[in-house]
């Protein structure tokens, strides 16, 4: 059994089929990269896994359980977090958010909770900035926040949605490296165009075009060799490979590293 297991899953918001028959399993240990073209279900398979929709096919087990059963064991960074940065809202209160059933006021909180806050800032090295206001930040620390907010229950699986678009190139890169280190105690699923979560983080890829392909990229010197011409691997052909079933058309036997759940 893994942490989550999605099995032959289909799903459509209507009419049209956005996820057909869909397996797939992650492992404690795992860095998931979901990635794929625009539109192609990466967020509805997200939203599947969380339980907010219901397959009209197959089943999702979180632990075992139905999703909403064990939705405590997941921290969920949205796309776009909006925050208000006008509002005056403190870094830590942002963060305390994240407790579950956090339904009391906003400074109603006890010393566990702040005290439980203030370990999820240390996680993502964030406490510093503890009472400063979540609009002073920069683009990368307020994801630092979000992701701390999502840590705060201590979850352990943590689903991230593009959890660098709209951040400079050298903030992605911090924010890619705490995952790698959260990552240890964590299962992380995240979605992503960047193509250096595939290269340098993952170590599963699961492309999502309403099918899914899905490899084992562990060992990257194997995925992404080069037939021994050159050092350079083609982003293109790179997510090409990753679309399709098989990783290379040149080299034999693909099956070696491909996975199929
Ligand atoms: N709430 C909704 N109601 C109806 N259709 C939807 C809804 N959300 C998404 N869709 C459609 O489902 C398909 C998959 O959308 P989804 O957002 O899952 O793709 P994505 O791979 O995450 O895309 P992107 O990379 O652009 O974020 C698209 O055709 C989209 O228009």
């Amino acid at each position: 059994m893994g942490v989550i297991d999605v099995s032959n899953v289909s799903f459509s918001y209507d009419r049209e089929i956005v996820l057909e028959d869909i397996n797939l399993s992650i492992d404690k240990e795992d860095f998931l990269a979901i990635i794929g073209p625009n539109g192609g279900g990466k967020s509805t398979l997200l939203k599947v896994i969380l339980g907010i929709y219901k397959p009209k096919k197959g089943s999702v087990k979180v632990l075992g359980k139905e999703p909403c059963k064990n939705l405590s064991h997941i921290g969920y960074v949205p796309q776009n977090t909006n925050v208000n940065t006008d509002f005056p809202i403190k870094v830590l209160e942002v963060v305390m958010m994240g407790h579950i059933g956090g339904k009391r006021p906003l400074f109603g909180y006890g010393q566990d909770e702040i005290a439980c806050a203030m370990g999820a800032l240390a996680q993502v090295g964030m406490q510093a900035y503890a009472d400063k206001k979540i609009g002073s930040l920069s683009g990368g620390q307020r994801q630092r926040v979000m992701i701390a907010r999502a840590l705060c229950a201590h979850p352990s699986i943590l689903i991230l949605d593009e959890p660098t678009a709209s951040i400079d190139v050298a903030g992605q890169r911090d924010i890619y490296e705490l995952l790698r280190v959260l990552s240890k105690s964590v299962t992380i699923i995240v979605v992503s165009h960047d193509i250096s979560v595939i290269l340098e983080y993952a170590n599963k890829v699961a492309h999502i075009n309403k099918r899914l392909s899905f490899h084992d990229i562990s060992n990257k010197e194997e995925t992404f060799h080069t037939h021994g011409k050159s050092g350079h691997f083609c982003e293109v052909e790179l997510l090409q490979m990753l679309g399709s079933k098989s990783n290379c058309n040149v080299c034999e036997p693909v099956e070696k590293w491909r996975t199929e759940p």
